[in-house]
């Protein structure tokens, strides 16, 4: 048995859970009128109703004390401290630390960061500024008016995300068009669109050895060249985003081109540093800045809020409640309103790449589930389709739906209509459907009792599924910043719960090596016996078909 396993807290919640078997959320609701009153909470402009959950005072009590037990507190000031909390790459992790607004430095290795984190911001700051202003011209003296931002994983999927969500707040004078896949059908879509005098290249690689991002910018540089612009004019053209300078500037770009990010950001969590330029450069500076000042709210809610009242910690425990003791496989993410659609994607990166992982801190083996498997998309489209098996398949889904109060262009009958259903969803999976009210609907319709109990059988929706329902007035780049810095506390208080280490990427950084592997095999470079016999089967089929004809 795990240290985790074998706490008095962890055995006490299991015996809760078992307790809890047959009990209904709908009792609890009828037995209780001051329920929904009594489970909820607000912060960051977010308001949680946590009442469609399948806890009660005790079971929430427990996971409270099985935060206390595993030092949630320490290792919560352990990462805003710089420690190195990262501790199979001996890094800090300090996200926090690009949105701090406070005046407290922020250490790493008995240096303050904070000068540099803010002269980053200037540099952002100012280059959006040229660029609108349209000072920054390309080669030719035009002013730029296409961005092309490459880059893959967290240096896309937070820009991307962010930039798509604040939609509303978009500047008219530059168009940002995003390229992560190395599939060639993507970049050559975009570039074909566009004049390269008017177009700036953002490329965005922490490590910058990603071959997706290096290869798509290749590609559009090579088209940069073949459009008229040459090796020289590069520099007005092309600007990067690295902790890598040194192999930035190998690769052509010049170092004032180079924002700079550092080691102790994780990639999935660096939406927060220069990777959010495409950001700035979509929305202005003002907004992004405002997705900081969010964060840094949400950041400051997760140090000082009690347990009990603390938005991260509260969804945090839900999560580890369902999974570990109800057996629930997945989490799915459902946000009311279209601009937030990508924010399913974009979680699913944050929570499955940080606690996709099976031996603890220590590398013992778990013997426990760990992150779940995160999905969704956007509402009321789910509820045609993916809907039926949250409220009618055979295991448990928890559901986070999210709801702008107000949206722009509001038409209240949409508005109103998208409501109502995302409403009537957390209810409907909270008290489902009895075979006894599905019996009696099925009175008088000429059925005899074999086939109107066979009937009622399909139609009964057991309900007890749980939801949390998180509300905001309108999503504004404050409100969202504080969002997404919740879902980031919350992966890190399950890491935190489950022992792991929330800030590496062993699997992914495998696949990385073997996809170079393979491209040599296909290229001809490599010892076909190098590979096992499926692998080299695929590379001949495919250089078969690919042979010079
Ligand atoms: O920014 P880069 O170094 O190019 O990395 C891009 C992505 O690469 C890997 O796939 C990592 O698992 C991601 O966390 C990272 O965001």
């Amino acid at each position: 048995m795990s240290t985790l396993t074998s706490l008095p807290q962890w055995q006490a919640l299991n015996q809760i859970a078992a307790s809890m078997k047959d009990a209904h959320m709908r009792d609890w609701f009828k037995a209780d009128p001051k329920r929904a009153e009594k489970m909820q909470l607000e912060a960051c402009g977010i308001f949680l109703d946590y009442s469609k959950n399948r806890v009660n005072e005790h079971a929430l009590g427990a996971l409270f004390d099985l935060a206390r037990a595993c030092k949630l507190d320490d290792a919560r000031d352990a990462m805003f401290n710089g420690e190195q909390i990262n501790s199979t790459e001996g890094r800090a992790v300090l996200h926090t630390a690009l949105r701090n607004f406070s005046d407290s430095p922020v250490m790493v290795d008995g240096e303050d960061v904070m000068p540099e984190v803010r002269a980053t911001l200037d540099k952002i700051r100012d280059f959006t500024a040229l660029v609108h202003s349209g000072e920054h011209k390309g080669y030719t003296g035009k002013s730029v008016k296409h961005i092309v931002a490459i880059g893959i994983g967290g240096s896309f999927l937070g820009p991307k995300i962010m930039t798509e969500a604040l939609k509303p707040h978009t500047v008219e004078t530059v168009k940002v068009h995003f390229v992560a896949n190395v599939d060639g059908c993507h970049i050559h879509d975009v570039l074909t669109k566009l004049d390269h005098e008017e177009t700036l290249v953002v490329m965005s690689s922490k490590s910058f050895t990603t071959q997706e991002t290096l290869q798509n910018t290749l590609s559009a540089k090579a088209w940069f060249l073949k459009s008229g612009g040459t090796q020289e004019d590069i520099a007005k053209h092309f600007v990067a985003v690295s902790s890598n300078v040194k192999a930035a500037t190998e690769f052509g770009i010049a170092e004032d081109n180079i924002f700079p990010m550092w080691d102790w950001v994780g990639g999935r969590y660096s939406l927060w540093s220069a990777i959010g330029l495409p950001i700035s450069l979509a929305l202005g500076f003002e907004n992004f800045k405002g997705l900081l000042e969010g964060a840094f709210d949400m950041d400051t809610h997760f140090k000082t809020a009690p347990l009990e009242q603390n938005l991260p910690v509260l969804l945090g425990l839900l999560g580890v409640w369902y999974r570990n003791f109800f057996d629930a496989q997945s989490q799915v993410l459902l946000p009311y309103y279209h601009y937030l659609r990508g924010l399913p994607a974009y979680v699913q990166q944050l929570d499955m790449e940080s606690n996709g992982k099976q031996v603890t801190q220590g590398g013992e083996a778990v013997d426990y589930a760990t992150g779940p498997i995160i999905w969704g998309s956007e509402g009321t489209n789910g509820q045609h389709s993916f809907h039926q098996l949250i409220h009618q398949g055979s295991g448990v889904i928890p559901a986070d739906f999210m709801l702008p109060l107000n949206v722009p262009n509001q038409d209240d009958t949409h508005h109103a209509m998208l409501a109502s259903n995302c409403f009537g969803q957390a209810q409907a999976l909270m008290q489902g459907k009895t075979f006894d009210e599905c019996y009696a609907d099925l009175e008088g319709k000429g059925l005899d009792e074999a086939e109107r109990t066979r009937l009622a059988a399909h139609k009964t929706m057991p309900g007890n599924k749980p939801s949390n329902t998180l509300m905001f007035d309108s999503l504004t780049p404050k409100t969202l910043g504080a969002l997404v810095a919740m879902y980031e506390h919350k992966v890190f208080v399950q890491g935190v719960i489950w022992n792991l280490n929330s800030f590496d990427q062993w699997g992914v950084e495998l696949g990385k090596v073997l996809g170079n592997q393979v491209l040599a095999g296909i290229q001809g470079n490599a010892e076909e016996e190098s590979f096992d016999a499926s692998t080299q089967q695929l590379i001949a089929r495919f250089r078969a078909a690919n042979a010079p004809k």
